[in-house]
């Protein structure tokens, strides 16, 4: 079997570090370059922590692609760098696979687009947990029957973005199948702004940072005398592997963007 070229961008980052040893030991992919803010010019295997994994390390997304033939880019970094490297990746041919969350609507159009134009595929997984993609399917189920939910998303205390990725997609495909509706007291005030969380369509996030938390998402709906609660812990990051190493070998087959793993998990 050929083997998958593929390029990681943050390979320093909690993430990106465990999608490095990932690569590095599936035999069929090949790590072939890495995208870093610093050691522009080195080599992944001077880096404490990465000694016997041989990689270039670029500071420059177009100058990687240009230099190196790689199949996949798998990006890890930050809200502010996510859409860039998308999009340099698909204009260099490379399809994306990016676990970097803060994407807008409009970014999402604009990566779709692109996919059409370029007959390349792209997958964007908020969260690459089959445990969280199962809880995200159950809560899209259950919103069929309850219509009043409260999304509670948990996460460690640097995460850059809130709400997270995951509970926006909650929320959407819960948005799916449920009719738009106000939630709560439709006279409520809050009296310190943001007590009530985000809204979308009528149905609250609310984001907890703390230091110790990985990512944990409860979804709870209500209705007269009951209430179900569905819910999702990570307790560390090698929880997000397996959907990375699906999302990889998937995108090789497909033409086009796919938003969330639900779609190309069977
Ligand atoms: N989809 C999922 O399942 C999933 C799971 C965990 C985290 N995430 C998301 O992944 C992203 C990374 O999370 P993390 O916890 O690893 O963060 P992190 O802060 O530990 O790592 C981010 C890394 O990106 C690097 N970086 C920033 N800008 C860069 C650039 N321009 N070029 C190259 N590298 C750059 C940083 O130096 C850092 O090493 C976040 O957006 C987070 O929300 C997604
Ligand atoms: O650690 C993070 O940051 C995570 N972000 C994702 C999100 O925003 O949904 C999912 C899991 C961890």
């Amino acid at each position: 079997m050929e083997k998958i070229k593929i390029a990681v961008a943050g390979p320093r980052g909690r993430m990106g570090k465990e999608a490095v040893l990932l690569v590095h030991n599936t035999e069929h992919f090949e790590l072939v370059a890495v995208i870093d803010r610093k050691n522009d010019g080195g080599n992944l295997q001077d880096v404490k922590g990465f000694e016997n994994i041989p990689a270039p390390i670029f500071t420059d997304i177009k100058e990687c692609l240009e230099t190196v033939q790689a199949d996949v880019l798998i990006d890890l970094t930050t809200p502010e760098f996510g859409m860039l490297h998308t999009v340099t990746a698909l204009e260099h041919g490379v399809r994306p696979v990016v676990g970097t969350t803060g994407f807008t609507k409009e970014d999402l159009q604009k990566l779709q687009e692109m996919c059409e134009e370029k007959e390349l595929g792209c997958i964007i997984a908020p969260n690459f947990a089959l445990g969280a993609i199962l809880m995200m399917k159950f809560s899209q189920m259950a919103a069929k029957y309850f219509t009043d939910v409260e999304i509670i998303e948990m996460h460690h205390d640097q995460k850059l973005d809130a709400p997270s990725g995951t509970a926006v997609k909650t929320a959407q495909l819960i948005q799916e199948v449920r009719e738009s509706k106000q939630q709560g007291h439709p006279d409520e005030k809050e009296t310190i702004p943001g007590a009530r969380g985000a809204n979308i369509d009528g149905m609250r996030i609310h984001s907890v940072r703390l230091p110790g938390l990985i990512a944990h998402q409860q979804v709870m709906f209500g209705a007269d005398g009951q209430s179900l609660t569905i819910r999702h812990d990570s307790y560390n990051r090698e929880s997000f592997m397996s959907g990375v190493k699906l999302a990889v070998e998937n995108i090789m087959k497909i033409d086009m963007l796919v938003y969330g793993l639900e779609n190309i998990i069977e």
